[in-house]
């Protein structure tokens, strides 16, 4: 097949390049697909499955249950555009929160709302999955040097990583905004940043209450917590939006609006791709065009890998924003009909060029188990550039990498979609968000699959609640024996069966000397002894 297409004329794929780009002047859009190697008829054949995901689509945004499992609408859509929420009274809530949002926002710009060290400098977002994600991307893509407040992440549990931050924030941590933002309200990691971000303020003798800011479900235990404690602000998340797809409620918008970006636009662009991605045909509709391809690539099985490789900075973190859109909605074991399907399509990525540095001699030269994403942006920078060499700049080069890579890769047979956008800016950002949500969407429908639970995610939760409840029966055993002893020593006394699980458990702690427990070590794991310290 490679050695078919690498002699695909050039005139033919020009031809093919001009008559099958998708565009958007209005926009600043493009989607290409020509050097995807799809035939008209496998093309035909998979537009005649569309009509029956348009038409469920368009249910779902009329506000039927679509999260059947988890009895839930489904409404990111209305998010940027009110009036297609399904009763009045969904609009006013979306339209409330939006202008809560900027009357908030606007009172911490101007020094109304302080914290105890006086005006505002810097944002804690304390979250983790949709609930960080998208408020991560987005910062980073539309960051500026006009930025009104720093922005700072904790997204994760690991006790290193936050200490790094706080680090970073210990000069200002009373002129420090901390939002904590968690869907469900009670996901571990989230409460343990909480946690710690109060100790921190607590240990600067800085009240945290009056500077915390809660982003949750009405009535959820961080709802109560900010309730009881008396935290600055509460804003509202409603059990209609999917963590993945929250970036357009409170969830995005609150961090971006006092980063200082522009969520009118943001929501403006998502809203503008959302009426070219409704439209219920495939040639019209880019994010069925994205479906499609997705779809002939990984024959409707997920069987090839889906590589981004945006060729922007400020776009690094799309890559990663997707890894959870995509897989965590498309990855699934059973499709609607209960059967085992096992389903999904495997998303990394980071950017070109830097990629080409990295993987991309695999994506050239190795396993054809990939279809490439390219995203270009059109604009290189804001101001002129210098040349690098006579007649060239930098952005020159970043393209030229770009076509290069594009070309040398459908040279050896690997399948490749671009995606150009004029610029990065709030509008763009948020018409390429939308674009995805739709064509995952879409593309659920056509494998027949629940885009919108993540069963196999709450599987993991439980299983790290039994090995936390093991921490402690362990910990019990050996410290109320006097003689040291072995993983299986101690988990017959427990009473436990795992004994790999307690051997874990006991050697993270002896490597953290204030948790009072040492390992010396034997020969093997089975001979290696715990004891008090
Ligand atoms: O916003 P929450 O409820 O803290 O959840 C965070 C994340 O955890 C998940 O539920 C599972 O990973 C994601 O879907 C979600 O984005």
């Amino acid at each position: 097949m490679s050695a078919e297409l690498s002699i695909t004329p050039q005139a033919e794929l020009w031809a093919r390049y001009s008559a099958g780009l998708y565009r958007n002047e209005e926009l600043g859009f493009s989607l290409d697909l020509s050097r995807v190697n799809m035939s008209p008829s496998e093309q035909s054949a998979i537009a005649e499955m569309f009509p029956m995901a348009f038409s469920a689509m368009a249910q779902l945004e009329a506000g039927s249950i679509a999260n059947k499992d988890e009895g839930r609408m489904v409404g990111h859509y209305w998010l940027r555009a009110p009036q297609l929420a399904p009763t009045p009274e969904l609009e006013a809530d979306i339209l409330q929160a939006i202008f809560d949002v900027n009357a908030f926002c606007q009172a911490v710009h101007a020094g109304e709302v302080t914290g105890s060290g006086g005006k505002f400098t810097n944002v804690l977002l304390i979250g983790i999955g949709g609930s960080a994600l998208g408020p991560q991307f987005i910062a980073t893509a539309l960051a500026s040097s006009h930025d009104k407040l720093h922005m700072s992440f904790f997204d994760n549990t690991d006790p290193d990583g936050i200490d790094l931050v706080l680090s970073s924030l210990a000069s200002c941590l009373a002129t420090t905004l901390v939002v904590v933002v968690s869907k469900s309200g009670g996901t571990p990691e989230t409460r343990n940043g909480m946690l710690e971000a109060q100790a921190a303020f607590q240990a600067a003798g800085i009240p945290f209450a009056p500077q915390a800011v809660a982003i949750t479900q009405a009535g959820s235990k961080l709802d109560q917590t900010a309730q009881s404690e008396g935290w600055l602000k509460t804003f509202p998340m409603w059990d209609w939006v999917g963590g993945r797809t929250s970036v357009m409620s409170t969830v995005g918008l609150v961090p971006a609006a006092l980063q200082g970006l522009d969520i009118d636009s943001l929501l403006e662009g998502a809203g503008q791709m959302d009426s070219l991605t409704r439209v219920p045909q495939v040639k019209e509709n880019p994010a069925a065009h994205l479906a499609m391809a997705w779809y002939h690539c990984g024959q409707g099985r997920g069987s090839k890998d889906m590589v981004l490789l945006p060729y922007k900075d400020r776009l690094a973190l799309f890559s990663k924003y997707l890894q959870q859109l995509v897989m965590e909605s498309l990855g699934k074991e059973l499709d609607r009909k209960g059967q085992k399907v096992n389903q999904g399509i495997a998303v990394y990525g980071n950017k070109g060029s830097t990629d080409q540095h990295a993987y991309v001699q695999q994506l050239r030269d190795g396993l054809n188990n990939f279809f490439a994403t390219f995203i270009e942006v059109l604009k290189d920078r804001q101001g002129d550039s210098i040349e690098v060499d006579a007649g060239v700049t930098s952005g020159d080069y970043l393209y030229g990498f770009y076509a290069g890579t594009r070309k040398a890769l459908y040279e050896s047979g690997r399948d490749s979609i671009t995606i150009t956008v004029n610029e990065v800016n709030a509008h763009s950002v948020g018409a390429l968000i939308a674009l995805y949500e739709r064509a995952v969407g879409l593309y659920a429908e056509l494998v027949n699959i629940n885009a919108y639970h993540q069963p196999g995610v709450e599987a993991g939760k439980k299983a790290a609640a039994q090995i936390l409840a093991l921490q402690s029966q362990a910990v019990e055993v050996v410290v109320s024996n006097k003689a040291s002893l072995t993983a299986d020593e101690v988990a017959k006394l427990a009473n436990a069966s795992d004994v790999e699980s307690i051997y874990g458990i006991l050697r993270h702690l002896a490597a953290n000397p204030s948790r009072g427990i040492v390992r010396q070590p034997g020969k093997t794991p089975a001979e290696d002894r715990f004891g008090k310290l």
